[in-house]
């Protein structure tokens, strides 16, 4: 890269242009104030002219103009986005069929002029800003509505603006580092998970725009992007299909609520708007609208790093296999036999004439109506029923008046006495009348009282049954589970679920029978899911998303490396393309852009230690202090190192220290410390807070996604073993630092 010094031969030009985009955003922004004004008098006058006896045309114009004033302020607000730094980047591409040069400003947001539709700046997620992410100086050629153009980019230039002045200026090419990349890693940022539009890398850009209509598996070492890149592919997606797609039919799931809230931060900035941020747990509540007793999720794991007891591995297994396809086979036996036993067993009669039978509603139930939920074959037969008695009814008026017909005939034939014919053909008569009436009388009612014989359990009561009835279960899983498997998942289970407890690995099953069931409500069907931390999902939890939203648009990042809740989650990627996404692209990140090298490499250690073969991460070139461990002998002199620490550390202004233990009770003890020993404000957390002070104390799962200028490992009385988990932990607490890394142990790591 050539940076260009002060004054290059087109710094002129280039201020220029800046104040000319200035100056037009000045004209538009002032013209956006002026529409706003005008459309909220019109609001207002429609509002106080509104006739509530013929009120239509009010309301339409009230309408028509709320929707002109969220246009409005949408332009509003990207506008003064961009002022401060309208654009960030340059190319020039010469089309090979014409000499004339097409100069691209590239920036958040497009601004055409209003009178000619002439570019002044380019959307970054426009098919031409491909070039300046993707393309090398030289013969180019970028996809622009279905067709390919070719031509030479002859000038990749980047912009540093800042609070709308022209700052700097540089010229890049393929083979010069990127200095701008290196400015923006090394900067000390309050806000995390910045947007990186300017300094989108190759590899990731193929990410972010990689084919949209297809799947889509991440695998990333810790820092590089994966989560970031997530947000921008959110906004490349929602740009690219803007007039076909609402956000509302767009997810991200995230792990809790905390996560939610720190990626939240970014989102509004790259133009993504009234998307649903949700975890899976709210996600399945949402979608059977109850509310389910969750048992903490983090206790298991706090299980698994704490206690020493045999169970540990049994508690795996069957985590494990809830969320496996093993498990879902059960749920489908269980399935079958529920449809199969749905139609109550007896025919329907309308007095005492069958009016359907049982055989007949059956067929309905599972052949002609197969391709709808339970719920809907329900409704359709109600309404079949009902359509069937009005045109039955005349046909059963008809059909007893003859019955009674042929009886009067045979009293006739029967009785010679005219007396006695005449008592028998009394009574018929009112027999008749009686049945006739009985009948006509007969409305909707017998079918609604039929209807109601169909059970009415929920999804959850459903899944409960299954788990605390070891017969059922048992005759479900006989053929698919072992003896031991069906034992231990019995054991394990049945007395929570039997309490309306149900922990992170049932929800699958829940989700999957209420999606077969009873379908999910209609706003939470999405069409397109990202899903981030996806190393923490089952393969049955997958499908289960797949099959309640009937999608498989899923873009899934994640880390092998950082499974930590691998006994419930994912531990290779190829069941998850094997089982679900056969065409997914499949894709690995290897850079790590969030450390320094000495973190890096202190971390790469991990991952050779650890079993499932991974790459090492390649850190950007970018050297800062070593790592330090500090040995310390007692619980007071590493409290006292952590308050000396965070007094130095102050010193360099960084924004974000974490205290990183390997629990949460000892996350909880040294915040007791801090509040009680020391004036510095500290915030504990716990998964479900925004994050709000600069000094926080977290147990090392729950760090994972986040980042920190400072990360303080602080091991008083717990140390991280060499197992597969804990090795796992570590390596997610190392990569949590964005500069300086330390630990504070009373007994040295095991890598050390
Ligand atoms: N191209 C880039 N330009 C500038 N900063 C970048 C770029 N790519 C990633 N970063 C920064 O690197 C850091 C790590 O990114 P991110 O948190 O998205 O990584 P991740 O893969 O999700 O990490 P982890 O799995 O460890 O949680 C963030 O601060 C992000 O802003």
């Amino acid at each position: 890269m050539s940076k260009l010094k002060k004054h290059p031969p087109d710094y002129q030009e280039e201020l220029d242009r800046l104040i000319y985009t200035k100056d037009y955003m000045e004209s538009i922004l002032e013209l956006a104030h002026t529409s706003k004004d005008q459309v909220q008098e019109n609001i207002k006058d429609a509002f106080t002219n509104l006739d509530y006896l013929d009120s239509s045309l009010s309301y339409i114009n009230i309408l028509t103009n709320s929707r002109l004033l969220d246009m409005i302020q949408g332009d509003l607000r990207q506008l003064i986005k961009m002022k401060e730094n309208p654009y960030f980047g340059r190319i020039d591409f010469i089309p090979a069929d014409s000499a004339m040069p097409e100069k691209y400003y590239i920036g958040k947001f497009s601004l055409y002029r209003k009178d000619n539709q002439e570019p002044i700046v380019v959307d970054w997620r426009s098919p031409v800003a491909n070039l300046y992410y993707d393309g090398r100086l030289g013969q180019v050629s970028y996809q622009a509505e279905e067709r390919e153009r070719f031509g030479d980019l002859n000038l990749k230039r980047q912009y540093v603006i800042e609070e709308g002045d022209l700052e700097e200026i540089r010229d890049i090419d393929v083979t010069s580092r990127d200095e701008l990349l290196q400015k923006s890693l090394s900067e000390k940022s309050d806000k995390r998970l910045n947007d990186i539009v300017a300094t989108i890398q190759e590899e990731q850009n193929r990410v972010i725009r990689q084919d949209l209509q297809k799947p889509m598996i991440v695998q990333g070492v810790a820092g590089s992007g994966k989560t970031t890149i997530a947000l921008h592919r959110l906004s490349y997606f929602l740009y690219q299909y803007q007039d076909k797609l609402s956000p509302d039919k767009v997810m991200i799931l995230a792990p809790n609520n905390m996560f939610i809230d720190y990626i939240s931060q970014a989102l509004p900035d790259l133009g993504v708007e009234k998307i649903t941020q949700t975890t899976y747990n709210e996600y399945v509540q949402a979608c059977i609208r109850t509310k389910i007793n969750m048992i903490d999720s983090t206790l298991k794991l706090k299980d698994l790093l704490e206690t020493t007891s045999e169970n540990k591995e049994e508690t795996i297994i069957v985590s494990q296999l809830k969320g496996s396809i093993k498990y879902e086979s059960v749920m489908k036996e269980y399935l079958i036999d529920i449809i199969k036993n749905y139609v109550p067993k007896e025919d329907l009669y309308i007095g005492k004439f069958k009016f359907f039978s049982y055989k007949k509603i059956q067929k309905l139930f599972l052949k002609d109506y197969r391709y709808l939920t339970i719920d809907q074959r329900k409704e359709k037969i109600n309404q079949l029923l009902k359509k069937e008695f009005k045109s039955k009814k005349k046909e059963i008026i008809d059909k007893i008046e003859e019955k009674f017909e042929e009886k009067y005939e045979s009293i006739l034939f029967k009785y010679q006495d005219a007396e006695e014919r005449k008592v028998h053909s009394i009574t018929l008569l009112d027999n008749k009348e009686q049945r006739l009436k009985e009948v006509k009388a007969e409305t909707f009612k017998t079918i609604s009282q039929y209807m109601r014989k169909f059970p009415k359990h929920s999804s959850i009561d459903y899944y409960k049954n299954l788990l605390t009835d070891e017969k059922l279960f048992k005759q479900y899983s006989q053929d698919i589970l072992d003896e031991s498997e069906i034992d231990l998942i019995l054991k394990q289970t049945a007395e929570t679920v039997k309490k309306n407890q149900f922990e992170t690995e049932d929800l699958a099953g829940i989700l999957y029978l209420q999606a077969k069931l009873f379908g999910i409500p209609e706003d939470f069907k999405m069409k397109y899911i990202v899903i981030d931390e996806g190393q923490d999902y089952s393969l049955f939890q997958y499908r289960a998303l797949a099959i309640a939203n009937q999608t498989r648009l899923f873009t899934i990042l994640g880390d092998l490396a950082q499974g930590i809740h691998q006994y419930r989650g994912t531990n290779n990627w190829e069941d998850i393309l094997n089982h679900l996404l056969p065409k997914a692209n499949y894709i690995t990140l290897q850079k790590s852009y969030r450390t320094t090298i000495e973190i890096m490499d202190l971390a790469n250690q991990l991952l050779m230690n650890q079993a499932n073969n991974l790459p090492l991460a390649e850190p950007v070139v970018r050297h800062d202090n070593k790592p330090q461990m500090l040995e310390c002998k007692t619980d007071e002199e590493i409290f006292s190192r952590c308050t000396q620490l965070i007094d130095e550390l102050n010193q360099h202004n960084y924004t974000s220290i974490a205290f990183i233990t390997k629990t949460e009770k000892e996350a909880e003890e040294l915040t007791h410390k801090f509040n009680n020993d020391s004036t510095f404000e500290v915030q504990l957390l716990q998964g479900k807070e925004a994050m709000s002070k600069n000094i926080v104390i977290v147990p090392a799962h729950l760090a994972k996604g986040l980042e920190f200028d400072v990360a303080i490992l602080v091991n008083m009385n717990t140390r991280y073993n060499t197992n597969e988990l804990e090795t796992k932990l570590l390596y997610v607490a190392i990569t949590r630092a964005c500069i300086d890394y330390i630990s504070l142990v009373k007994s040295r790591l095991p890598f050390n």
